[in-house]
């Protein structure tokens, strides 16, 4: 029987999987005994003892030429060696762990029954995207899966597939809530695990989630640490448990943490001028690529908001760790893709983010160590490119913070701003604060969040709340007045935040809203304050600054107050019936035949048409709303007609004896659905706040390269035997089979499906059924900026709940 050119015999299949394990040992073998130092001339990827898989998927990339950082820590990697890698910003990090997992695994032959061999813990969901996208791209021919976690929009389906998983990629949170709720994770035979950002993620705010993600990992396993700026602590070493760790560092002891094609400046301003001198700024690069770093997501927004406003004739984006997954993702997206745009941003995009060719980091605001300036400066001038860099520094920031810049070597040049270049917008910004009340609300939020993230500041030297000019930096803002600031009499006695109040603040402003609200439930869901109780309007109503309110509950109180009644002030919080709402064909006809004035105003007064309508019969109302006459008394002889007055008796106290067995089986019935109700709603409430905590985190799952070795096989005698080359690729690859192909359509169009009417719903939850105020990016918000958009109290979330439960 002739056989088909593309079968191979057994016997063929398993020569072919013996020759391909042999060369896979004879590589193993050769990477373990490999030494940079002993190749002085390696200068390209295709120098080291890769796979083939490996060589081709970095070829594809683009990736032929090797780093420094590469080149020292790739041979290091392979051989298992723990490792602390540092090097500067933009230098090519990421490929230097990402190789070596990728061929470790390769040479242990790892499949999807071995569970998880490498997870790769990044400190923000985009850092984690990208770096699952560079995996992605250079492993296209490895026989290994790989899966991303960085949020819970579709957790059920993530947790259907994380079993699978060969290398996953995600944020510390979400790692962990899958180590808590997904059986099939399976990571007692971790091989690797790397630490992106390592400095940052062994920081105080993700302490807890570490050491707990730590605690059920394998102590055998090889760690690897990268950053620009490398911790060194001994006690976070002890922590990770490393063994022996290599430290790699392609700069020396005294060169800077910078890159050199980056220039860096700077510019002494005062607090009252920095808006003024970043629009000038602005203004005069309108054809570059400019990332502005603030200190808080609120100023991000006011800033953001009221430039929009201005039109500076260059395309504005905001980003920040308030806003949603999706509007994160798009900006991080759009930013990526623009040749000229302007990003606000906070300290969300400071680490690890590769954005092409930035021309200009600015610092509007000092950042809290060097460390977090080099990693901010580190989003321009990448990979050898050129860029530049500006901070802003305050008369008393500026001699302290420079000599903390000097102590890492980052020499910063002053920068002199030429006055004809400088133009004020304060005037437009305080008329526009006049006209929209909900930008000047975001005004006073920006300002008292800036002075709040001064006074968190440990290094009082160089952040001094107390020397601040904060009523001229409040008009800076256009703000008619100066926002009372609540811990400004604790700055002025010299009280500083105690670590545990500092990590009890960052804890909390990581917490979901969601989350904190549900720690206040009780086992029913019900929240145990009074706030219980309080929903979005009524925060709204309560506000001490009433004259500040969002144009959505300026619409509402016209609404409630009749609309345009020519004296507005007068009627502003006075609630009247809204007249439009009334239908005309639903008002009683008044029924007169007036001809003249006097009978029009006889007709229509009250008191004359009582007069001429006559006097009612009283009644009174039953229990079931019934009514009747007041006196309901029958004639003795009419009752006794109907039979003996006992018997009588006896049958309606039996009729009212069964009418109340049944009220009450009716009332138990209810009160079994309204249980089980409220049961339903804590489960739903339980479920979003889990999805919203900590990182709000979307996962995608793929499998890299080759499914299994068969295909390797069939690969290999297709090419020997003359057939085209068909080497899997990724789209192919993804067909794990029909059927699950086919499953997997099926999901996806589900989630999509999910996802539209989920936005659906924030769209109606952002916006009141009747009036629609217009205020800026609301669905993108969870910040209690506006807040009367959101579902905020477990009123409003009870009421999503109940909605999603009936959908
Ligand atoms: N060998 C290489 N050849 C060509 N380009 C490379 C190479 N290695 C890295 N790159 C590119 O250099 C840029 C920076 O790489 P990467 O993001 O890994 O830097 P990093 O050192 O991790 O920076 P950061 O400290 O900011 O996280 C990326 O655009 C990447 O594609």
């Amino acid at each position: 029987m002739a056989r088909h050119p593309h079968s191979i015999s057994r016997r063929d299949r398993r020569r072919f999987h013996k020759k391909h394990f042999e060369k896979l040992k004879e590589l193993q073998e050769e990477a373990e005994n490999f030494d940079f130092k002993d190749h002085p001339n390696l200068s390209k990827f295709s120098d080291l003892p890769l796979t083939e898989e490996m060589k081709k998927g970095l070829q594809e990339s683009g990736f032929i030429d090797i780093t420094d950082i590469q080149r020292e820590a790739i041979p290091i990697c392979l051989k298992g060696q723990d490792i602390l890698g540092a090097a500067k910003t933009g230098s090519g990090k990421t490929l230097a762990f990402l190789v070596p997992i990728l061929e470790r695994l390769t040479y242990d032959k790892w499949d999807e029954m071995d569970g998880v061999g490498a997870l790769i813990i990044s400190p923000t969901r985009e850092l984690a995207v990208q770096t699952y996208e560079v995996l992605l791209k250079i492993g296209k021919y490895c026989s290994l899966s790989a899966g991303l976690v960085i949020g819970g929009k579709d957790y059920k389906f993530e947790r259907e597939r994380i079993g699978r998983i060969n290398i996953l990629v995600g944020t510390p949170g979400r790692i962990l809530q899958h180590m808590d709720e997904s059986a099939s994770l399976k990571l007692d035979n971790l091989q690797m695990l790397v630490f992106d950002e390592a400095d940052r993620i062994l920081d105080m705010g993700f302490k807890k989630t570490i050491d707990s993600i730590l605690s059920e990992l394998p102590p055998e396993r090889q760690t690897m640490l990268f950053s620009a700026t490398q911790t060194k602590s001994v006690k976070d070493l002890a922590r990770l448990s490393l063994v022996n760790p290599k430290y790699i560092s392609t700069s020396a002891d005294n060169e800077s943490l910078t890159p050199e094609s980056l220039d860096q400046y700077y510019v002494s301003t005062e607090l009252y001028e920095k808006v003024d001198l970043l629009w000038s700024f602005i203004k005069s690069h309108l054809k570059s690529k400019i990332l502005v770093f603030f200190s808080s997501s609120k100023q991000v927004h006011f800033t953001y908001e009221s430039f929009r406003k201005l039109r500076p004739g260059i395309q504005l984006l905001k980003l920040h760790g308030r806003q949603k997954e999706k509007a994160r993702l798009e900006t991080t997206m759009a930013f990526t893709h623009a040749s000229h745009c302007c990003l606000f941003a906070t300290d969300v995009v400071a680490r690890g983010l590769d954005f092409p060719a930035v021309d200009w980091v600015i610092q509007v605001d000092c950042p809290e160590d060097a460390a977090t300036y080099v990693h901010r400066v580190g989003r321009s001038a990448r990979f050898g490119r050129s860029g530049k860099s500006m901070l802003m520094l305050l008369p008393s920031e500026e001699e302290p913070y420079l000599q903390r810049l000097s102590t890492k070597r980052i020499e910063v040049k002053k920068l002199k701003v030429k006055g004809s270049k400088k133009k004020s917008i304060r005037s437009q910004l305080q008329s526009l604060c006049f006209e929209s009340p909900e930008l000047k609300y975001l005004g006073q939020k920006a300002f008292v969040s800036y002075c709040k993230s001064i006074f968190v500041q440990k290094d009082k030297d160089v952040f001094d709340l107390t020397k601040l000019p904060l009523q001229k930096f409040a008009a800076s803002l256009g703000l008619p007045g100066t926002p009372n600031v609540k811990f400004l009499k604790r700055a002025q006695k010299g009280k500083v935040l105690s670590e545990s109040e500092l990590l009890k603040m960052k804890k909390k402003k990581n917490a979901s809203r969601k989350l904190r609200l549900l720690a206040t439930a009780d086992e029913n869901g019900d929240i145990k304050d009074d706030k219980k109780s309080r929903t979005k309007y009524d925060k709204m109503f309560e506000r001490k600054n009433q004259s500040v309110l969002s144009e959505h509950y300026l619409q509402m109180t016209e609404d409630t107050a009749g609309k345009k009644d020519g004296n507005d002030d007068d009627e502003f919080l006075t609630v009247r019936r809204k007249m439009s709402e009334v239908d005309d064909e639903e008002l009683p006809m008044l029924e007169y035949n007036a001809t003249s004035k006097r009978a029009i105003k006889r007709a229509t007064s009250k008191k004359l048409s009582a007069k001429l309508k006559g006097k009612g019969s009283k009644m009174v109302f039953d229990d079931s709303g019934n009514a009747h006459p007041v006196y309901e008394l029958q004639n003795m002889k009419d009752v006794e007609k109907e039979g003996p007055v006992d018997q009588l008796k006896e049958k309606f106290l039996k009729e009212e004896r069964n009418k109340l067995e049944t009220a009450d089986v009716e009332d138990k019935n209810v009160a079994k659905e309204r249980r089980a109700e409220k049961k339903r709603r804590r489960k739903e409430i339980e479920r979003m706040a889990k999805e919203a905590e900590e990182d709000d985190e979307v996962h995608t799952y793929v499998v890299l390269g080759n499914e299994n070795e068969d295909n390797q096989a069939s690969s290999a005698e297709e090419s020997q035997s003359g057939v085209e080359d068909d080497v899997p690729d990724l789209d192919r690859d993804l067909a794990i089979g029909a059927k699950e192909e086919e499953e997997l359509e099926e999901k996806q169009r589900k989630r999509s499906a999910e996802d539209e009417e989920s936005e659906e719903e924030e769209k109606e939850e952002a916006e009141p059924p009747s009036k629609r105020a217009r205020i800026p990016n609301e669905d993108e918000e969870e910040d209690d900026v506006i807040e009367m958009e959101k579902p905020e109290g477990i009123t409003d979330l009870e009421a999503l709940s109940e909605k999603l439960i009936n959908e």
